[in-house]
């Protein structure tokens, strides 16, 4: 039949897959991990695309399109940059019959790409700040389990890659300011890190306590753009996200710091990556030689950022919002808002009902509300109902004899199922409210039980304790590497009743941090101006 064999909180592997190909958003390919991005999918990926490419040409962000290919030798130029990410990379090596005389990559990245024309075009400091960013697919050879929107060989995704004269224009001082508790997570913070449980690897959100002050960053070039991926996640996917920085371990290797925000799957206790905003530092400058003559007349290297967002954006969405029906898709992604079926009845008046659902539907088009009709007659009403919640259509309008005769219509919410009569002539603007409240209840849903999950400890045993119950732990934190390294590995080993173990894997260290926990131990010297706690210091 029509619904879904898997069920969300029992399999929740099977329940996603299904989902996304019951809600006609994905086709399976017959290349492992590569998938089919069906017209319900590009129409989430074209929303979020135009937001962002609007607000980044406010920012005099130029695209532009770089081959797909890059050659070995320049691949291979940067060893240091992509060593570990070589089993990734996916090669052709020949055209027809002939074998290529160097083999040839397809762009995982393009760093190697682009750069070498940075190098090219950047002379003087009138060639600065350079700020491009392409919209295109990538591949990246992975072999750990293929998810889709998630975990894909190819994915679209866009990447900026800005170049600046000094560093203040790529990072901006930061700016000291008093905290303001504006967090999501702030009411729940005693302490200073968190982390993710689940299968392999919980994610641990340190958080760098500033004991002076707080940095507030602001107007940095790196976290404009992180804001940007804020409100794709928060105002578009409704999903809330942590924005923080990575560990020295979890970082881009070729950067100086790497921020991100932060999502969660409460299903798995999952911590996952949303979208990446890196200050490079002059480190690529360096290896690709992206210099220019300053001011003064000096050879000088530029300061570079680098941020990027997938399509595992929506991948996320489908995560958080679906349930056991299907689809639950935040109206300002949704391609369709509203749909209307007319639900005749034998000897009523069937013209007036489908004239009344046209009628309908003109009224929510002309206010600029993506609706439409199913006047399919080979499907019953009942089938219709269940087929547009599978596909995630946040509100379905009924119109039969008895609204007909009271000049209203019949409103079920998709992500609360509550049923609303709305009379004609209130029509756009109680739609519009609608779509509104079911934005923000998906919003509220999700940060409850995101916030639900949130525990906090600060001592090693509660560590322990809360890893076996799935939880997103706060913890302090020192960000020394091997710290890191330990933490994963006393963790790695941990066997727990009920499959909670895992490794112990850093997340990010929230921009919002709480008070210091008093009785905090605090380790570790003074660092960068701030002193931070450490935790679980390997004994
Ligand atoms: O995250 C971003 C923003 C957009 C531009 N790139 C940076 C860092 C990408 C990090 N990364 C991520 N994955 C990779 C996979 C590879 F096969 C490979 F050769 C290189 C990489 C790699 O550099
Ligand atoms: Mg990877």
């Amino acid at each position: 039949g029509l619904g879904l064999t898997n069920k969300k909180d029992e399999n929740f592997g099977e329940w996603y897959s299904e989902v996304v190909v019951n809600g006609e958003m994905i086709e399976y390919y017959d290349i492992s991990g590569c998938y089919i991005l069906r017209p319900w999918t590009t129409s989430i990926w074209e929303t979020l695309h135009e937001f962002f490419d609007a607000e980044i040409k406010k920012m005099k962000v130029k695209n532009c399109y770089f081959p797909l290919f890059v050659s070995s030798t320049v691949l291979e130029k940067e060893k240091d940059h992509i060593e570990g990410f070589a089993p990734e990379v996916a090669w052709v090596t020949r055209s027809g019959k002939s074998e290529l005389e160097v083999p040839i990559a397809i762009r995982p990245t393009s760093e190697t790409v682009m750069y070498p024309y940075y190098s090219k075009w950047i002379r003087g400091h009138r060639d600065l700040p350079l700020k491009l960013n392409q919209w295109c697919n990538v591949v990246r050879w992975e072999f750990s389990n293929p998810t889709p929107f998630i975990r894909s060989r190819e994915f679209l995704w866009q990447e900026g890659h800005t170049a600046f004269a000094t560093k203040e224009e790529a990072d901006e001082e930061l700016a000291l300011s008093p905290l303001h508790n504006s967090s999501s997570l702030s009411s729940h913070y005693q302490s200073s890190s968190s982390a993710f449980l689940d299968d392999h690897f919980l994610y641990v959100l340190m958080a760098l306590n500033h004991r002076f002050h707080v940095f507030q960053f602001q107007y940095s070039a790196v976290l404009q753009i992180l804001e940007l991926y804020r409100r794709i996640y928060e105002e578009f996917l409704a999903i809330p996200v942590i924005k923080g920085k990575k560990s020295e371990a979890e970082k881009f290797a070729g950067g100086l710091y790497t921020t991100s925000v932060e999502a969660f799957i409460p299903n798995t206790g999952r911590g996952v990556q949303g979208a990446t905003s890196h200050c490079l530092g002059q480190n690529f400058a360096k290896m690709f030689e992206i210099n220019f003559e300053n001011e003064k007349g000096e050879k000088a290297m530029v300061w570079q950022n680098s941020w990027a967002y997938s399509t595992r954006t929506i991948g996320v969405m489908v995560m958080v919002h679906g349930d056991d029906k299907g689809l639950v898709l935040p109206p300002k992604v949704a391609s369709l808002q509203v749909i209307v079926v007319p639900v005749p009845y034998k000897d009523a008046d069937t013209q007036g009902i489908f004239d009344a659902c046209t009628a309908t539907v003109d009224a929510l088009n002309e206010a600029g509300i993506r609706a439409d009709t199913d006047f399919r007659d080979n499907y019953s009403p009942g089938w219709k109902y269940s087929h547009w919640e599978m596909k995630g259509v946040p509100l379905r309008i009924e119109i039969g004899p008895k609204d007909l005769a009271n000049n209203q219509v019949r409103a079920v919410r998709r992500d609360n199922s509550a049923k609303i009569d709305i009379p004609r002539e209130s029509l756009v603007e109680q739609v519009k409210e609608l779509l509104g409240n079911i934005h923000q209840n998906l919003f509220d849903l999700a940060k409850q039980k995101r916030d639900a999950c949130v525990e906090i400890v600060k001592t090693w045993d509660e560590f322990e304790a809360a890893l076996d119950k799935k939880k997103l732990i706060l913890a302090p934190w020192c960000d020394e590497e091997e710290v890191e390294k330990d933490v994963k590995t006393r963790t790695k080993e941990r066997l727990v009743p009920g499959g909670g173990g895992g490794a112990a894997k850093t997340l990010c260290s929230p921009f919002d941090q709480p008070e210091l926990p008093e009785g905090a131990r605090e380790i570790g010297q003074e660092k960068n101006g701030y002193s931070v706690l450490c935790f679980g210091k390997a004994s």
